[in-house]
């Protein structure tokens, strides 16, 4: 039984969270996305052109002895902001901190959509939702998590993603340090193949909790807080001359004074998002509006609670007991 950690990078803004892996023999160095909204391991790799390619880093498996072509299998996802890519897949060595799984699915770009392309910063992401939506075809392919999972103390990871600082990712363990209190509990539908769970309710500032379920994923994925319009509407009311933006598409606000916080229940327990986290990013130099780290779900089918909530909190993937822990940071 063993367990892992290791260390992940917070970008501008926090806008993604940009964490290393190695893959192959010798090992090969990436920078990758870790996302528990999606469930492929895929990087940009030699096999995709050149003018797709804009300062990444690539997988190179013809330069690891131990990559062995899974044949006749290929790959193709598309993300919730629309962006892309599809290729075809190998099994190889993929490191993590101190963790290694001989036999990973390493899915290798043939084509990646304008998105990644100028994400110059970002050479893949390693899915760590259920391994129920993974892309691979014929054959849907087992994620790093799932094929390790045996192998660990517990068969859990957690994510400590912090603001504008390094956070991490553990693997088989809860540090006690990372936190203070009590966990809240809450059981997770992993249905949908995402780590899907329902709030009872949530409150603006230092109002009372309106009792209102929010049914929404753990993604660490996603940069921001996606909620029911109703949600962010009854929020933004509270914020003098906020207002929808469509040219930002999104809430707009002065960024000061601070904005209210934002709380939402976890089974027993509360999260509160505190309000100069909801101020996500100044939308432009010039004046002093921020766009706001909480707009609205519409079109997506279900809520997200993306970095802007999960950076608040020590999370506890549980795939032992299929539930979510939120514990207070230490
Ligand atoms: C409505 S899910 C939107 C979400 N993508 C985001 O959150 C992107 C992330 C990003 C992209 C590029 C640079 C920096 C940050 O960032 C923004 O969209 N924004 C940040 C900046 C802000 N100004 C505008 C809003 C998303 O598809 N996540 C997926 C993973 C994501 C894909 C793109 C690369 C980074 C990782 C995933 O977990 C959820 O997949 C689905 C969700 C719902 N059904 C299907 C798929």
């Amino acid at each position: 039984r063993q367990t892992g950690t290791v260390e992940t990078d917070a970008e501008k803004h926090d806008v993604e969270y940009l964490t290393p892996i190695s893959i192959g023999t010798p090992p090969q160095n990436l920078i990758v996305d870790f996302d528990t909204g999606s469930s492929d391991l895929w990087v940009f790799s030699t096999e995709m052109a050149a003018k797709d390619i804009k300062g990444q880093a690539v997988y190179d498996p013809n330069n690891s002895s131990t990559s062995e072509k899974l044949q006749g299998s290929t790959w193709q996802i598309t993300y919730g902001d629309g962006s892309s890519s599809s290729g075809d897949v190998y099994l190889d060595t993929v490191t993590i901190g101190n963790l290694t799984v001989p036999n990973q699915a390493v899915e290798a770009a043939t084509k990646v959509s304008d998105e990644f392309t100028d994400d110059a910063n970002n050479d893949g992401l390693l899915g760590l939702g259920f391994s129920s939506i993974n892309t691979v075809q014929p054959t849907p392919q087992n994620t790093f998590f799932d094929n390790i999972k045996n192998n660990l103390d517990a068969p859990l990871f957690t994510a400590d993603l912090k603001h504008g600082a390094p956070g991490s990712y553990n693997f088989g363990y809860i540090d006690p340090a990372a936190y203070v209190g009590n966990i809240s509990w809450t059981p997770v539908d992993s249905s949908q193949g995402f780590w899907s769970f329902t709030s009872p309710g949530y409150a603006v500032g230092t109002e009372a909790m309106r009792n209102h379920s929010i049914s929404g994923i753990a993604d660490t994925g996603t940069t921001l807080l996606l909620l029911p319009k109703s949600v962010v509407k009854a929020y933004y009311e509270e914020i003098q001359g906020a207002q929808y933006d469509s040219n930002q598409g999104g809430y707009v606000f002065p960024c000061s004074p601070t904005p209210p916080d934002f709380v939402f229940g976890v089974s027993d327990g509360i999260v509160t998002v505190p309000g100069d986290m909801v101020s996500y990013a100044p939308v432009d130099s010039a004046n002093q509006d921020c766009f706001g780290g909480i707009q609205s779900d519409t079109g997506i089918g279900f809520s997200i609670f993306g970095d802007v909530a999960l950076k608040t909190s020590f999370v506890v993937f549980d795939a032992g007991g299929l539930q979510l822990g939120w514990g207070a940071k230490n």
